[in-house]
């Protein structure tokens, strides 16, 4: 379980970019959600004790990582949204490079970098320079990176940014399957790769948590309440407009309610993406 009570961080020119943060996240995979500017890497950075709140407190299956970080990082795998790699460095020799850096002994990381490159499929490109990889290959260099150590806690700031629909799906398989038995805190735009992969989510906004829990018990409250319909509910409330999106050219709008906006309208079933932008709406950031 991992525990933040309190969390604040303003940044030297003024930005306050964690307000009051507190969140129990469990083990499993955990989706963090938010908008642009949200505060989602500033928080994961923190986590990863890359950076210090200004008050607050962290713990990680009792371990206070704010005073032991060193314990935490024994503990943790990291992937940040942006990574740079030395030039020339092969990626089996950029492993073992940060294998030893994360204190393994050689008898412990060379069949570890095995497992590893044979579980991101990167064993056939061992000796090719990661500079040279193409963005999928990089991403799950990352991952590959992030697992050695064996962590209990990863954090993955938005890994699937870029990536083309076959490799974000295989990245998607790998993530469930590290997933078991530790923690894993996926940070990511994509509503739906959270509604797939996670059983808990975080929302925040402008800092602040606006909703966190189990997928299925904070969608509860949508049940029998979204309504699809094709045609421009002009009677509706902007405020329960909760998305206009389009198929084959064709608009459709998902509205929030108890009544059938119009006789086009279909109750659907709702999504994650329903109540993230219901939660946006009631904080008048969309
Ligand atoms: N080093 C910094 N100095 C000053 N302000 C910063 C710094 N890093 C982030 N910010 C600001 O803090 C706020 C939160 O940024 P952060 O990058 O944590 O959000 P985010 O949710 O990860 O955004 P995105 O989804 O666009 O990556 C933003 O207003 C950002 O401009």
């Amino acid at each position: 379980m991992l525990t933040m009570t309190n969390i604040n961080k303003t940044y030297p020119d003024g930005t306050c970019a964690l307000n009051n943060i507190s969140l129990n996240l469990p083990t499993g995979m955990v989706g963090l959600l938010g908008p642009n500017g949200a505060g989602k890497s500033s928080l994961m950075r923190t986590l990863a004790c890359l950076q210090a709140p200004d008050s607050g407190s962290i713990t990680f299956d009792d371990c206070n990582i704010l005073q032991h970080p060193d314990a935490l990082r024994a503990q943790l795998g990291y992937l940040p949204q942006y990574f740079g790699v030395y030039p020339n460095m092969s990626c089996q020799a950029l492993l073992v490079h940060i294998a030893i850096l994360k204190g393994l002994r050689k008898a412990d990381y060379q069949p570890q970098i095995e497992r590893l490159l044979a579980l991101t499929n990167l064993t056939h490109v061992a000796n090719k320079k990661v500079v040279n990889f193409s963005g999928g290959m990089r991403q799950r260099f990352g991952i590959a990176q992030a697992l050695l150590g064996n962590p209990k806690l990863i954090i993955m700031d938005e890994p699937t940014a870029g990536l083309d629909p076959m490799e974000r799906e295989s990245l998607n398989n790998l993530l469930v399957d590290i997933s078991k038995r530790r923690l894993v805190l996926l940070s990511t735009h994509i509503v739906e790769d959270v509604e797939n992969l996670c059983h808990h989510v975080a929302i925040i906004n402008k800092g602040c948590v606006i909703e966190s829990g189990d997928v299925q018990t904070l969608l509860a409250p949508l049940h029998n309440k979204i309504w699809r319909t094709d045609v421009n509910p002009d009677r509706v409330s902007p405020s329960h407009i909760l998305s206009k999106s389009y198929r084959y050219g064709q608009s459709a709008y998902r509205i929030y309610g108890d009544k059938q906006p119009n006789t086009d309208a279909v109750l659907v079933p709702a999504t994650l993406q329903d109540k993230y932008f219901f939660e946006l709406n009631k904080q008048g950031a969309l």
